[in-house]
């Protein structure tokens, strides 16, 4: 091992790398050349922590993982392998997720060091408030094709994580998805909701059928329309689209002709939803018999082309076929699960996606392009692995040696920055936010959201989970005795399907929510808002001051020269009234996060304490004020940068 050798590293560096304890958290593109370099580079004492399992697809670039391993825990063949390269050293591995509440304070404070190699958001937030919790720095890293980087995060001294807003995931409202797609992808989303609704597991939210409660469509819903009764939340009441496919025993042509020929019928008795947009034009499968003899049989032709209707329509036949095959061998109460690997899964998708477009009159896709678009393809690629990885193992240097106002996020990139390199530096320490709503003194958020209709499971599932990324939320409203939401398993059911208002939280309230696990508490200002047809569900705004009047927000930059701070959730938005930094791919200068599509995200089910308490072994958490580390006064904004990354989109699986 070089890095051993005398002269290579300095000495008092290898001695503090011999005595060091890192937790790599992931054992994937990046951690497994993490694990590498760290082996190779003499750390001897290691743990790694990976909750999946070997595929096929991870070995062009996995390079520990060979074909023998496929199916084996990545964290505990990513330590046989590395401990090929350094029999001395001591690793530990656990295949289990990190967001588990096995995880806790003290577990991370064993350490002296934490590296991420994640590919998701919530894993990513949920090791960012553990390591400011417990005070241990983070060494964050991420790739996305041919970009990388790798960042240190030291509570009080660097931004944390999530200090930057970060684009809520690209959302579509439901009526553009149900009533009036007017893009490819809009009829992409539709089709990964319709295989959820035939074969996956089903949610209410991603409803396919035509939305009667589409304000635009107003008292002109037609008599088509009317014939049919529609429940309160605009869906047409019938047996769910799932029951009624296993009726007619999931027969091709009656569920092509229910799906583009009926709704689309019904769509048109929409009248106003047509007064200034193309109508749809509904087409019967018979229609379409024998129009499909040009049969496409070469699977790169087929994948490459776009597909006559004719065509799409055979392939949506065969694919419902093998899917129906594959589900009814599914033992009851079990269902699929789309995956873009899956070619059945993938043909249904591109096929339902394609005939979608061709009613509508937008333009149909080849399978490889639908396949990008819904599966949400960025390549890996080893080398940009290779590289970051190693400049996490430089960051470490940097956290060993105590230097960290040395330690500025370094870049890789594909193009050549202004000094003709193409790997880059920032040149100043990014600050905390002093409003961030997780790393600041008093976390606090103002949520928009329709009271009347938001419910409480809602409020923890999509809000607390999902956006605000908490584990196990305890929700009380202030200033009452009112537990609204308990993280101890059954103590608060009977709220879940009550609205808010129901509870009393309305405009105006203050909601405090606790994870016990994060140690993470939050402030919550209630705003009621109702939302209008293309506005989501729910806003959340890291910064109240954006919410003051000009004059008043005026004296408050002046008194406080904050970063923007507002965050979005997935069926949110983010609004700050400054330009949000964007924190995804071909950033400049964020985190990069090829996440979001990932099946890793998995939340962690835990059951902790009841509202408010946060004491039993675990350390209060200190936030920002209590470190006695300096804090550059320096801000850094040339890290905003252009728009393009708008044209990224990450859906929900
Ligand atoms: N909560 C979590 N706890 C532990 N490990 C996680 C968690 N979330 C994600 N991971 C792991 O982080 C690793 C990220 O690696 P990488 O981005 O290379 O993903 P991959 O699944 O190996 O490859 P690809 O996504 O490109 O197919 C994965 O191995 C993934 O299992
Ligand atoms: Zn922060």
């Amino acid at each position: 091992m070089a890095a051993q050798l005398d002269g290579v590293l300095e000495k008092d560096l290898q001695e503090k790398i011999k005595k060091s304890k890192i937790l790599v958290v992931g054992a994937g593109g990046i951690g497994c050349e993490v694990l590498k370099n760290l082996v190779l580079t003499g750390f001897l004492d290691i743990e790694i922590i990976d909750l999946d399992t070997i595929d096929v697809s991870n070995l062009n670039r996995q390079f520990l993982f060979h074909k023998e391993h496929v199916g084996k825990s990545k964290a505990k063949v990513a330590r046989d392998s590395a401990l090929g390269f350094n029999p001395n050293a001591k690793i530990k591995a656990y295949h289990d997720s990190i967001m588990s509440n096995n995880y806790g304070v003290n577990f991370f404070q064993q350490f002296t060091l934490v590296l991420n190699a994640l590919d998701n958001r919530a894993a990513r937030n949920h090791v960012n408030r553990m390591c400011l919790t417990s005070g241990i720095p983070l060494i964050e890293s991420g790739t996305a094709g041919y970009n990388g980087q790798a960042e240190l995060i030291k509570r009080g001294l660097t931004q944390c994580y999530e200090c930057k807003p970060v684009p809520g995931q690209k959302s579509y409202p439901g009526c553009t998805i149900r009533n009036t797609p007017s893009e490819p992808i809009h009829c992409i989303v539709w089709a990964k909701h319709l295989f959820n609704q035939l074969f996956g597991e089903s949610n209410d939210d991603e409803d396919v059928s035509p939305d009667t409660a589409d304000p635009e469509a107003g008292a002109e819903v037609g008599e088509a329309a009317l014939a049919k009764d529609a429940n309160e939340k605009g869906n047409v009441d019938r047996v769910s689209t799932r029951a009624w496919a296993k009726q007619c025993d999931f027969e091709p042509e009656k569920i092509y002709n229910k799906l583009f020929f009926e709704d689309i019928n019904y769509l048109l008795s929409m009248a106003n939803l047509w007064k200034s947009r193309t109508p749809p034009k509904p087409i019967k499968w018979e229609s379409l018999v024998g129009e499909g003899e040009e049969e496409v049989t070469d699977s790169v032709t087929r994948d490459q082309k776009v597909l006559t209707h004719a065509q799409s329509a055979k392939v949506f036949g065969e694919s419902i076929k093998a899917l129906r095959e594959s589900f009814t061998k599914l033992p009851e109460g079990d269902h699929l699960v789309w995956d873009k690997d899956d070619k059945h899964a993938m043909d249904f998708v591109a096929a339902c996606a394609n005939i979608r477009a061709e009613i509508f009159g937008i333009p149909r896709k080849s399978r490889f392009d639908v396949k990008s678009m819904a599966g949400n393809i960025i390549p890996a690629i080893a080398t940009t692995n290779a590289m970051t990885a190693g400049f996490v193992v430089i960051q470490a240097f940097g956290v060993l040696k105590e230097q960290y106002e040395k330690c500025f996020p370094i870049y890789v990139r594909l193009k050549l920055s202004g000094n003709n390199q193409f790997i880059t530096r920032d040149k100043v320490m990014i600050p905390p936010n002093p409003k961030c709503y997780v790393c600041a003194a008093k976390p606090e958020v103002v949520l928009k959201v329709d009271t009347k209709n938001v419910t409480v499971r809602e409020l923890r599932d999509d809000i607390l989970i999902k956006a605000l990324n908490m584990v196990s939320p305890d929700v009380t409203l202030d200033g009452t005795s009112t537990i609204v939401i308990s993280s101890e398993e059954g103590e608060t059911d009977c709220n879940d399907d009550k609205k808010l208002v129901e509870l009393n939280i309305v405009d105006g309230c203050v909601l405090k929510a606790d994870d016990f696990l994060q140690n993470y508490e939050l402030s919550i200002t209630i705003l009621h808002k109702d939302p209008g047809r293309e506005e989501a569900a729910f806003e959340i705004i890291g910064d109240p001051d954006s919410l003051k009047p000009k004059e008043e927000e005026q004296s408050a930059e002046k008194k406080d020269d904050a970063q923007p701070s507002t965050s979005s959730g997935q069926n949110g938005s983010s609004s700050n009234g400054k330009k949000a930094r964007h924190d995804d791919l071909q950033s400049e200068v964020c985190i990069i996060h090829d996440d979001e599509e990932m099946p890793s995200t998995s939340k962690a089910g835990t059951s902790g304490a009841t509202a408010g308490s946060s004491s039993s072994g675990v350390e209060k958490r200190k936030h920002v004020e209590d470190s006695d580390e300096p804090v550059s006064k320096k801000v850094k904004v040339s890290s905003e940068q252009d728009d393009s990354d708008d044209d990224l989109i990450i859906m929900d699986d």
